[in-house]
């Protein structure tokens, strides 16, 4: 069977430093993974990998059956969905629009509306502002709307264009509790939209059920990568983290919290028993 993403053995240096080695990393039809790691773990780097926008030092690496080095990359892009709080920086051109301008707008995968919007591009705008729950602010200008508001437009927006992959990058930071909650809600509804998500986060508690695999980064190398369950355990997240950590499990949730029995200084860990 065709993998949604294939990379094998892939490094990726700058500047003599290895920033990624050794990864190797399979998603399958139907998985929805979480990629979790420390600032500077190479996550930003390992995206830009799979979208085309960075080419390897080494490996091999196939997105939705097109191998890089072989086959045209910017075709993909189109296929590959990306919301992250980086778009918000264009929020000047998207302020004066109408939410559903925005989502509609999604369809050129571009900020804006420069093409020409048919009958059916808006049906299809009006059932994912239904179905994200996004009705109340029709009519509304985005730059009236909350952070939380914001975000959930921007993922409605990019799921226009029909991806096969979303990549989701850390969709929560700076959110409120309720505003966390309703764009975790949304995952659900994503799932329902024929996409395979990857979800980038560094809070555990994120990984709503829709998450089925998970990826741990450390220091631009694969702690661990495979089912949930078998992933978020406290040996590997002390590991990814470099701090001692525990899981606990609620309604199939996981929630972090950090050990006593070691304490930290600048030194490193120091046993406080
Ligand atoms: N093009 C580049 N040239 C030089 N160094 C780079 C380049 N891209 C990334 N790096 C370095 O690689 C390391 C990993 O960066 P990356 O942005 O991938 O981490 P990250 O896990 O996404 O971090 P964060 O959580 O802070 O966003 C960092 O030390 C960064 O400075």
């Amino acid at each position: 069977m065709e993998k949604v993403v294939s990379m094998k053995d892939v490094s990726f240096r700058r500047n003599k430093q290895e920033i990624l080695s050794g990864v190797n990393w399979e998603i399958n039809k139907d998985e929805h993974w979480a990629i979790l790691g420390l600032n500077g773990s190479g996550k930003t780097s390992l995206l830009n990998i799979v979208t085309g926008y960075q080419m390897p030092t080494t490996g091999d690496v196939t997105v939705l059956g097109r191998q890089f080095g072989k086959s045209y990359i910017p075709d993909l892009r189109k296929e590959i969905g990306f919301v992250s709080s980086a778009l918000e920086r264009f929020s000047e051109v998207l302020d004066y629009e109408t939410v559903e301008e925005i989502v509609v707008s999604g369809k050129f995968a571009s900020i804006g509306l420069y093409e020409e919007v048919t009958e059916e591009d808006w049906e299809k705008a009006n059932t994912l502002i239904k179905s994200f729950r996004l009705d109340y602010l029709i009519g509304k200008r985005y730059h009236l709307l909350s952070q939380g508001e914001k975000r959930r437009v921007l993922i409605a927006r990019s799921l226009m264009s029909e991806p096969k992959i979303l990549i989701l990058d850390e969709p929560c930071s700076g959110l409120d509790i309720l505003s966390r909650e309703d764009v975790l809600l949304l995952t659900k509804e994503i799932a329902n939209y024929n996409c395979h998500l990857i979800y980038v986060t560094h809070h555990i508690e994120e990984l709503v059920e829709e998450i089925s695999h998970v990826l741990l980064l450390r220091d631009g190398k694969i702690v661990a990568a495979g089912p949930k369950s078998e992933v978020v355990t406290d040996e590997l997240l002390t590991e990814t983290f470099g701090i001692s950590v525990g899981v606990h499990w609620e309604d199939n949730r996981p929630w972090l919290s950090v050990r006593k029995d070691i304490g930290w200084t600048k030194f490193g860990p120091v046993e406080t028993k």
